[in-house]
């Protein structure tokens, strides 16, 4: 069984429109999944769709199948809320591309990390402040006393990113979703916050769902991509074999649109790997 599984899953809108149209792929245990497409496509109303958290008057159906270990094989759609909060964290998190929308502005940093790790591992006092400081230590926080007192409007972007993720992996989530976690942050600190999420997938042998309108991004990541476009998937496959042979014209243009930008980026450069 896969760790997750995607059929025939259709979004629609208040009014009845197909905003995502019979997506299906899976998701191994430990795989990188990316899902790539321009803004609009339908990958986030897809991640939401996963994770049970549509807004309100959208409907989703199909099928979306979480089979972790250690739990029960739960479909999502049509699922009451209460199986679903088990779900979140437990079995899934999310990264979302704004960290402010997932930090509470008015709480210091240390307390909002706190609360999945007091809510899901039971943990209290020292042993939690403990694991406060480590869970920010292990998104490689310089200074985890420091940021576990700040709010979030005075630490940076990327390092609210950082606070995000760590809450995300404070349940040891079985699948990590990531939609678009870097757009959002200078060029230099998207590099660092990739390699962060990359060598945090390496060690815990988590799976990524990660989601990006960034080919050249998205095939350094992950193993296998999917291309959506207008709420339907045109291309499939290993991430290699997409960006070497893309079949259709939608995924060819991706491809020849990120050469052209990687070579551009090279030349200013001057011809050095970033
Ligand atoms: N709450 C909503 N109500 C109505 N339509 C919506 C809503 N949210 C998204 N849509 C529409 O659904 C389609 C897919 O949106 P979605 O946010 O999934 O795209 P996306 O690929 O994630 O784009 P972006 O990268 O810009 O976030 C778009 O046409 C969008 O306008």
């Amino acid at each position: 069984m896969s760790l997750l599984e995607v059929a025939g899953l259709h979004v629609r809108a208040a009014g009845g429109r197909d905003l995502v149209s019979d997506l299906s792929f899976t998701v191994e245990a430990g795989e990188r999944f990316g899902l790539i497409g321009e803004s609009g496509s339908g990958k986030s109303l897809t991640a939401l769709a996963i994770m049970g958290l549509l807004p309100p008057g959208m409907t989703a159906s199909g099928s979306v199948v979480f089979d972790a270990p250690g739990t029960d094989r739960t479909e999502v759609v049509g699922a009451p809320e209460r199986r679903l909060t088990r779900l979140r964290g437990q079995v899934t998190s999310v990264v979302f591309q704004e960290p402010l929308t997932a930090l509470d502005p008015l709480m210091r940093i240390g307390r909002q990390v706190a609360e999945p790790l007091r809510r899901r591992q039971g943990l209290r006092g020292r042993a939690l402040d403990k694991a406060v400081l480590a869970a920010l230590e292990e998104v490689r926080l310089a200074e985890p006393r420091r940021i576990a007192r700040a709010y979030p409007h005075e630490i940076s972007g990327g390092q609210r990113q950082r606070v995000a993720i760590a809450m995300a992996l404070a349940c040891r989530p079985a699948l990590l979703i990531a939609d678009e976690p870097t757009t959002a942050l200078d060029v230099t600190v998207q590099a660092e916050v990739l390699a962060l999420l990359d060598g945090l997938v390496a060690e815990r042998s988590m799976a990524l769902l990660f989601i990006s309108h960034d080919l050249a991004v998205v095939a350094g990541l992950t193993d296998h991509v999917l291309i959506l476009k207008d709420g339907a998937a045109v291309e499939s496959g290993s991430a290699l074999d997409v960006v070497n042979d893309p079949r259709h014209p939608y995924a060819r243009e991706l491809v020849d649109s990120a050469r052209v930008l990687d070579a551009a980026l090279d030349r200013l450069k001057g011809g050095g790997t970033p």
